[in-house]
């Protein structure tokens, strides 16, 4: 079998008294997409930044493309690409020179370097803006190019984190296509967002809280998981209703969606359903079950105490 991108085993990061990274276990296969879901805060870049050798684990063992990190870091940084979370392009060199100066780094010949660029330039549509400098491109441009820049010396895996907090949902949606684009072509890519529509795009993922690791799985398989668990009631004074459902032992969350409220009950209860009715009896609601969604498995998984 071939080994994993990246296998981590009980991978922890302590910053003082602060516990970022909390004896994670991955197995990230190669040419995938793998999301890491969380809130701020809840330990996405620092394992990032564990994975690719730039922070030393407090504890833990990392291989990265077959590699020890952090002692082989060294050896697996040519081979990956980082887009970090803030633009850290120059803002006052062009499109073209902060390409080249990052081919430099890379340590691309000049030839091997203009070809690359001419390939990503026109594959990322930034050919109008070769000679702009970065510090005058909007959001979409500047992440085009960042990814562009992340990419420049074919990376088999590349570590994206939360790429598109700053651009409009149509730049989004090609910044995923391109993300697709890489994955055909035998690139593994991980990508840390909090933008569930995102996180269901990924071949699999991985939901971080406080740093702990609380579920993984496919998209598929982890809504699989909610099924008989998610109800939604339609009828009148849903906030009411809302208020009556989270006073019940039985539910772990209810939020209004538009006209309906959709409800989350624990794990073990038999028939949700026929609870529903039977506890907010007289209401003339209409009670049925729902289809589960990531934000479902994503309340499930966090919150373990609130759940309203
Ligand atoms: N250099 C540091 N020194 C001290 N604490 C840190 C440091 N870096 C991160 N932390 C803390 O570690 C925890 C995890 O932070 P991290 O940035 O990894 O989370 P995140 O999920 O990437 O958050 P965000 O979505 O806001 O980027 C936070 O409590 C953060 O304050």
């Amino acid at each position: 079998m071939t080994e994993p991108a990246i296998h981590a085993r009980q991978l922890s990061r302590h910053f003082g008294e602060v516990i970022a990274v909390d004896r994670i276990d991955l197995d990230i296969p190669r040419g995938e997409i793998y999301g890491f879901l969380g809130p701020n805060g809840s330990g996405k870049t620092t394992t990032i930044r564990a994975l690719c050798g730039l922070l030393t684990p407090t504890a833990g063992e990392v291989r990265v493309l077959g590699r020890e990190i952090p002692a082989q870091a060294e050896e697996v940084r040519r081979r990956i690409g980082y887009m970090t979370q803030k633009f850290s392009l120059y803002e006052d060199l062009t499109v073209e020179e902060n390409m080249r100066f990052l081919g430099s780094i890379q340590g691309l010949s000049r030839r091997a370097c203009r070809q690359r660029m001419d390939t990503l330039i026109k594959e990322y549509d930034l050919g109008e803006l070769r000679r702009r400098r970065a510090g005058m491109m909007s959001g979409g441009q500047r992440q085009r190019l960042a990814l562009a820049a992340a990419t420049l010396h074919e990376p088999e895996l590349v570590f994206l984190d939360e790429p598109t907090s700053a651009v409009d949902p149509e730049n989004r949606r090609d910044f995923w296509e391109k993300l697709f684009d890489l994955v055909e072509r035998g690139t593994t890519i991980l990508v840390s967002t909090h933008y569930m529509d995102e996180a269901e795009r990924c071949h699999r993922l991985a939901i971080l809280e406080h740093g702990r690791l609380r579920a993984d799985g496919t998209p598929a398989a982890l809504m699989a998981q909610l099924d008989g668990r998610v109800v939604e009631i339609d009828g009148d004074d849903l906030r009411q209703v809302k208020a009556a459902a989270l006073a019940l032992p039985e539910v772990r969350s209810a939020a209004q969606q538009g006209l309906h409220l959709r409800v989350l009950l624990r794990a073990g209860v038999d028939d949700p359903v026929a609870l529903l009715r039977q506890r907010l009896d007289g209401r003339g609601l209409d009670i049925c079950l729902a289809r589960p969604s990531l934000e479902d498995v994503f309340v499930d998984a966090t919150r373990p105490e609130d759940a309203a």
